[in-house]
């Protein structure tokens, strides 16, 4: 059995939904990021596994007991969960060692066990030798650490992180997120954090859950989610993402996913999808920029003339902003090293590898302005939360 479920849980307040029937289950020893715009209900689905809000209806079920139900729920003190929050919450008048001794006051336990517990925890987060320390000596990394601790010390059964590492400098948060991800492959704690930072949760989650308006909208490894999003808004939030419409006209070989060869504005090229397809099904495809090769005009395939009118350089990688001029489609193609096209130049795209949509497309958007060839030129947006 998992270690958390979340079953079905749906929040109001007054006539604001803030989550609607959320289900997800965490199994023991994993890191799930609750991953999502702001107001998509991260916090408050924290905050009702935590106990700090109750919800509307649905179950949370913790090491097997219902610790939530409908209206009732178990007190946050007696969940024996561990809370991080980004303002720290760290007592100012009181030193390291004694903030995290704090929780420890009310456990049955004597002296020397708290002792060696706040001892062995100090070291855990790397404290070690900064004990007698007041707050006002810390760092701002620092002071995460001791808030870390706190949570730790009561050795709870799952850790709740809300946007931890979001009022750190950039140089220290990316410190920080790994040395949060070493200290969790140590501990083995079941593990949720929210953040709104897509680089973050991918970094560090085993598993992703995305949401938008109190939705989730997927659930997978950050592979999974990056390379085969669920719907528009997964795919936008995930990185840069392309967009084309096309048709479906054969299969092209089976596999955990199915291959198709599908004809698009870049003319014909292969996609995955998870469904299984028939020839002549309308479909569109999602293409990372890093998927999309950028070519001398002289090897332009057929299907139009692509103009470069952005070109960002990233360091290891340039990143261009092509427009397919006969539509005003706009794209994102990435490719290593310095930029070799100026602004300006024509090019030409090859497609490495596509991905289709799987159910969110309603057909009516990408029929209605269908081109003689089958092919709509534009993609339309697809509404968050059609998934
Ligand atoms: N106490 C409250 N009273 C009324 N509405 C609330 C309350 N708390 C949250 N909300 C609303 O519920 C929705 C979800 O809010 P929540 O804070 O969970 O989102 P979030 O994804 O954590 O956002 P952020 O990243 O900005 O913290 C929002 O529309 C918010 O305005």
């Amino acid at each position: 059995m998992s270690k958390l479920i979340v079953d079905g849980i749906h929040k109001n307040f007054g006539s604001v939904t803030a989550l609607q029937k959320i289900s997800l289950e965490v199994a023991e020893g994993e890191f799930i990021c609750l991953l999502g715009p702001s107001g998509s209900g991260k916090t408050t689905l924290l905050r009702i596994i935590a106990g700090l809000e109750q919800a509307t209806s649905g179950k949370i079920i913790l090491d097997g007991k219902t610790i939530t139900r409908g209206g009732w729920h178990l007190p946050a003190e007696q969940r024996q969960v561990g809370l991080v929050f980004q303002n720290y919450a760290v007592w100012p008048h009181m030193t390291v060692e004694e903030n995290v001794a704090f929780p420890l006051a009310s456990l049955p336990l004597n002296r020397g066990e708290k002792e060696e517990k706040v001892r062995r925890t100090i070291r855990a987060v790397g404290l070690a030798g900064l004990e007698k320390r007041s707050p006002a000596q810390l760092s701002g990394g620092q002071l995460q650490r001791v808030a870390l601790a706190r949570a730790l010390v009561t050795n709870p059964r799952v850790m709740l992180f809300d946007e931890p590492l979001s009022n750190l400098d950039a140089r220290l948060r990316d410190e920080m997120r790994s040395q949060l991800r070493t200290w969790h492959q140590e501990l083995k704690l079941t593990t949720v954090y929210v953040t709104h930072d897509q680089a973050e949760a991918m970094a560090m989650a085993d598993r992703v859950a995305v949401m938008a308006e109190g939705r989730l909208q997927q659930i997978g490894g950050p592979t999974e989610i990056y390379r085969e999003p669920c719907n528009h808004f997964v795919a936008r939030f995930l990185g840069k993402a392309n967009f084309s419409a096309g048709m479906v006209l054969r299969s092209v070989g089976s596999g955990e996913n199915h291959s198709y060869l599908i004809k698009s504005l870049m003319g014909e090229i292969i996609a995955q999808s998870r469904e299984p397809l028939t020839p002549g099904t309308q479909v569109e495809v999602v293409i990372r920029p890093e998927d999309v090769e950028i070519l001398p005009p002289f090897a332009r395939q057929k299907g139009g003339n692509w103009r470069v009118t952005e070109v960002e350089f990233g360091g290891p990688m340039t990143t261009y902003r092509v427009n397919f001029e006969e539509s005003g489609v706009s794209w994102y193609v990435m490719a290593l090293g310095q930029p070799r096209y100026p602004v300006g130049s024509e090019v030409a795209l090859k497609v490495r590898d596509a991905w289709v949509l799987p159910t969110a497309v309603e057909q009516g958007q990408i029929m209605e302005d269908r081109r003689s060839s089958g092919i709509s030129p534009r993609p339309q947006p697809v509404a968050v939360g059609s998934a």
